[in-house]
């Protein structure tokens, strides 16, 4: 079963030692928390032994579809997530929405992810993986949207080492700069990055670090751009096209 052999792929990751202070994707080498990622293996080295011969355990015994959906801040991702879980049966994990649920509760790495999040900057890619492999996990969905992930070449290569797989589609909605900050600004959910300062840091960083990744799945055949302007009705037409010509 796929979990198994994400196991076993674990099982093979080196072990490593950096600082957890700074945020990945703004590093250039790769980093991984002293204490996150032996944590990480050890958990997922202990499904790899209780799942082994036990596909009969009421999980799914193939690997889920998985649809990335990006775009930047303020192009609608979880407006049309929604729309999407609603009519095609995925469950919609958002990485900002699992960030931000780690800072609700209280913990000391809600304190770092809080602070990264005001300065419109990544979390270590370890600790937002962590959290979308739990969920994928605990949901045992066989559909599954990850909105707002990877933000960064060093999200997409932590996820394919610590879950072991790649996205079947990435759903990119381009929208331009000018409608984006006027979504957000106008969006109100009492949310600490949703301010001008750090929406303009928030542009920087999508333009310099997801693009890239954008692009490095357009080259592999697998991106599905979407026009992102026009009403949310508009343009989720386009993504139901897209969604209902995919065989899951
Ligand atoms: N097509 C649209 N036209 C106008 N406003 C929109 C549209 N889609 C979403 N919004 C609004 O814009 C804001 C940002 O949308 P959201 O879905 O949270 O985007 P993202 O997850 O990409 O940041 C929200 O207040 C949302 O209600
Ligand atoms: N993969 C991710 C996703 C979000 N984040 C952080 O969480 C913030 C909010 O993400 P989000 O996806 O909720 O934001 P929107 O694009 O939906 O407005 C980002 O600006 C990052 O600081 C991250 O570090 N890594
Ligand atoms: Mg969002």
């Amino acid at each position: 079963m796929w979990r198994r052999r994400l196991g076993a792929l674990l099982l093979r990751s080196p072990p490593s030692s950096s600082s957890p202070a700074a945020s990945s994707c703004q590093r250039s080498r790769h980093h991984l928390l002293p204490t996150e990622e032996p944590l990480a293996l050890n958990r997922l080295a202990r499904l790899f032994t209780s799942q082994a011969g036990s596909d009969g355990d009421g999980g799914h015994s193939q690997k889920p579809f998985i649809a990335f959906v990006l775009g930047g801040p303020g192009s609608g991702k979880g407006t049309q997530c929604t729309k999407i879980a609603s009519d095609f049966g995925f469950v919609h994990l958002s990485a900002g929405d699992l960030l931000r649920h780690e800072i609700a509760s209280g913990s000391e790495k809600g304190e770092l992810i809080l602070d990264i999040i005001k300065q419109g900057r990544i979390v270590p890619s370890e600790i937002t993986v962590e959290l979308i492999r739990k969920a994928m996990e605990m949901s045992n969905a066989n559909k599954v949207l990850i909105d707002g992930f990877p933000r960064c070449e060093e999200n997409r290569v932590a996820f394919e080492r610590i879950v072991g797989t790649e996205p079947d589609i990435v759903i990119f909605f381009d929208c331009p700069e000018d409608e984006m900050v006027k979504r957000l600004l106008g969006r109100n959910q009492g949310r600490v990055d949703d301010n001008i300062e750090t929406i303009k840091k928030r542009l920087k960083v999508f333009e310099s670090l997801n693009i890239p990744v954008v692009d490095y799945y357009s080259s592999r055949g697998k991106v599905h751009k979407i026009n992102a302007t026009g009403t949310a009705d508009e343009i989720f037409e386009a993504v139901r096209r897209i969604f209902s010509s995919l065989r899951f």
